[in-house]
């Protein structure tokens, strides 16, 4: 069914885009010379700009490097002001690889070999991210076209510079310091060994295999494109990620264990709310020649100023915690996230004895308190959340003690968040200290998957401390 990795180096060797890729893995040290990363943003902006033409995608946006500590490499920006709902940008349907469970498999005309093996071919049906993965390597291998070739080739990233763990070698697993997002990071790797022990073999050390080059681009990139459809749409796939904007006051915390259910995130800087979202549009609602056909299309949330960039919310207004954001998407939100939360193990008696919230009102006191409601301590809101947590409702009066069996709920806690600290294997100073000012531009820019590894520890440092602190002082009552 699927051609051997061998064949597939072979042909992706005998591909000009392919000797780009490859070049691009054998010449990192050359490819981080100042010219040659110039040379090579040039030729994205190019592929950018050539392939929309020839996929005839009506849009003004650009495509531009994000900057940052954390920049997000590519992104979407606009070029002149947009209204509110006006879409900014329409992807011919006929463009995208789709998989509609109603309607069909549906993608440019092309051999498509191991896509089309994948679908008709298993015993067991693959799952609509692992087809559209091998969709992927089919255009990566020019067996998708010309588009997909030179797409896969110029505007996807290389497999060097995935920050997705599941990418990852063991050793630059452990970096994450957290055994859980590693331990599912492997079991993923395992599962795509068991079904393409044949794709997996690594590019080189430390550069992950095809199928996760693939796997990874799919899981970061492909989106639901209707009740039982999910796409990978080009150029669509470059708008980055923000929170997503709310429609109301957030709730605060409160409620019991649990209240992460009822929680509303924080409220972000305006800045960092997705003004953009997606959507399939309607039979016939394009321009001129293109309105015959089905579209993605990205459109404005509210007015946009020239020059902004366009973003999306990848994770709705619950949110994501940090570990699904890195497991999915390879980063994190940097400056804490409420919907992030504290892996605690809540055992019965644990959850029977609740901490009292009008205690912690009267710890906290009112500032702190307020900034965990409102959401400006993101770190505070989140760690609440990750408590059990019973409102005794009378206030945060002065002098109202803490139960005895909900004081012993706080120190079994306490310890469990001291465990994970513990494990840490460098401060959180330290961690700082790397990704801070120039210093951790420079890091992202040159290692984009250390810069991930250690954001993520650094907010999930920030995050546990956080909940040692609201519970060593509740354990002290
Ligand atoms: C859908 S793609 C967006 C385009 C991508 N930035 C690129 O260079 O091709 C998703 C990837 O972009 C990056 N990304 C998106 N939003 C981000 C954000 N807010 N912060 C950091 N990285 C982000 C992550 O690497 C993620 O896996």
């Amino acid at each position: 069914m699927l051609q051997s990795l061998q064949g597939l180096k072979n042909r992706l060797g005998s591909s000009p885009h392919g000797r780009a890729q490859r070049r691009r893995l054998v010449c990192r040290a050359a490819a981080q010379a100042a010219d040659s990363v110039t040379d090579e943003l040039l030729a994205v902006l190019e592929a950018y700009t050539s392939l929309a033409d020839a996929a005839r995608v009506e849009t003004s946006l650009e495509l531009r490097r994000t900057g940052g500590a954390l920049g997000a490499g590519l992104g979407l920006a606009t070029t002149r002001p947009h209204a509110k709902n006006e879409v900014l940008m329409r992807v011919p349907r006929s463009a995208a690889i789709v998989l509609d469970y109603d309607r069909g498999l549906s993608m440019p005309p092309a051999r498509w070999p191991r896509l089309r093996g994948g679908v008709s071919s298993s015993t067991d049906p693959l799952p609509w991210d692992i087809l559209i993965a091998l969709a992927l390597v089919d255009g990566l291998a020019g067996d998708g076209g010309e588009f997909w070739s030179r797409y896969c080739d110029a505007l996807l990233p290389a497999p060097e510079r995935l920050t997705l763990p599941m990418c990852w070698e063991p050793q630059r697993l452990a970096h994450l310091q957290h055994r859980d997002i590693a331990a599912a990071a492997e079991a993923q790797q395992d599962r795509l060994m068991g079904l393409f022990p044949e794709l997996m073999e690594p590019l080189a050390p430390d550069v992950p295999s095809w199928i996760q080059w693939a796997f990874a681009c799919v899981r970061s990139r492909a989106f639901r494109a209707g009740p039982d459809a999910f796409a990978f749409v080009p150029f669509l796939d470059l708008a980055n990620h923000a929170d997503a904007p709310q429609a109301g006051p957030p709730p605060g915390p409160g409620g019991g264990a649990g209240a992460g259910a009822q929680a509303g995130p924080s409220v972000p800087p305006a800045n960092h709310v997705a003004n953009a979202d997606f959507r399939a549009s309607p039979p016939s609602s394009g321009s001129g020649e293109a309105a015959a056909g089905e579209y993605f299309e990205l459109y404005a949330l509210r007015d946009i100023e020239p020059g902004e960039e366009v973003t999306i919310s990848y994770a709705g207004p619950k949110g994501y915690t940090n570990q699904r954001f890195m497991a999915q998407y390879g980063f994190v939100p940097v400056g804490g996230n409420a919907a992030d939360r504290v892996q605690l193990e809540l055992a019965p008696e644990l959850q029977a004895a609740p901490l009292d919230l009008a205690v912690l009102q009267a710890l906290l006191g009112d500032g702190l308190f307020l900034a965990a409601l409102n959401g400006s301590d993101p770190y505070l809101n989140a760690a609440l959340r990750s408590l059990p947590l019973a409102d005794g409702g009378s206030g945060g009066e002065e002098g109202r003690t803490a139960s005895a069996a909900s004081v012993r709920t706080a120190q079994a806690l306490l310890e469990q968040v001291e465990a994970q600290i513990a494990a840490g294997t460098t401060t959180l100073e330290a961690d700082e200290a790397l990704m801070g000012g120039p210093q951790g531009a420079a890091l992202a820019a040159a290692d984009p998957r250390q810069a991930a590894a250690v954001s993520y520890r650094i907010e999930r440092k920030r995050l546990l401390g956080k909940a040692a602190a609201v519970l060593r002082a509740y354990a002290r009552q």
